[in-house]
């Protein structure tokens, strides 16, 4: 069986110009009215430490213009983990006015380590008195009697926020964002919320994740690319290259892309 590490070290290999052709008829980033920046980090761990402190600036940024509460969607993957375990270390942020959502999540049960929210789970339970006060919207998980991932997504969408107010999003070496990957599908429904992807090139096969028309309702995007096997891709986002999901992947008010390269 093929894994997700499998699928990153092929990928990390690819090129991506040989993509151009699959160009569909997504949203062009020149379309956002948002502020779109670049922040190259000079380790992972300043790039982790940046995109954190963007997502807790989106938090308090937003209270501070009077909402009730803020919605954030947090992203698997290992930048993306490495935030949420960050974000862990901050206790006093207004956790109790957050609500938390992953913009993907795998097809499997929510106990399998697989699972994009495990990490967001056992961050909430080490700190009950920080990020534990953050309301954590788990994706539907597969079982006996509602096995069918179209039906999950439904109910997904029915539980995602009107938007985003702050949403991460890792970059993969292919340059697909949530479960949005090149060559697949990811622009076909641009009414839906939340879809489930049935042939993800990267393992499991089966995934829920949000829509670009979602991601693209989100007030702040924060893109995480870390790592050299993600240099293909931030070039290709830089050279607008309208096959890779990330490059379309805009907030309405500003678009933030941190990487290493
Ligand atoms: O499978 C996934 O991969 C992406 C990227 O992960 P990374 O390890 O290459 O940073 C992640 O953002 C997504 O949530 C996850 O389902």
């Amino acid at each position: 069986m093929r894994t997700a590490a499998m699928y990153d070290a092929q990928q990390a290999g690819d090129g991506t110009g040989d993509r151009a052709d699959q160009a569909g008829d997504g949203p062009s980033r020149d379309a956002s009215p948002g502020i779109w920046r670049h922040l190259v980090a000079p380790t992972p761990e300043a790039a982790v430490a940046a995109a954190t402190r963007a997502v807790l600036l989106g938090v308090r940024d937003r209270l501070a213009a009077g909402a009730d509460r803020v919605t954030v969607g947090l992203t698997g993957g290992g930048a993306g983990s490495a935030i949420t375990r960050a974000l862990g270390d901050v206790a006093d942020a207004p956790w109790d006015r957050v609500d938390l959502w992953y913009g993907d999540e795998r097809w499997v049960r929510v106990d399998d380590p697989e699972r994009n929210d495990a990490v967001a789970r056992d961050v909430l339970r080490r700190h009950p008195d920080g990020i534990g006060r953050a309301r954590l919207h788990p994706a539907p998980q597969p079982a006996a009697g509602s096995n069918d991932p179209d039906v999950a997504a439904r109910a997904l969408a029915a539980d995602l926020p009107d938007r985003f107010d702050v949403l991460v999003l890792g970059v993969g070496p292919d340059g697909h964002v949530a479960s949005l990957f090149p060559d697949r599908a990811w622009a076909v429904d641009p009414a839906a919320d939340a879809f489930a992807v049935r042939d993800s090139p990267k393992p499991p096969l089966v995934r829920l994740t949000v829509s670009m028309a979602m991601i693209r309702r989100s007030r702040r995007v924060v893109l995480v690319a870390v790592g050299a096997a993600k240099a293909a891709a931030v070039r290709g986002v830089l050279a607008g290259d309208p096959a890779l999901p990330a490059m379309h992947a805009t907030g309405v008010e500003s678009t933030l892309l941190v990487s290493t390269a």
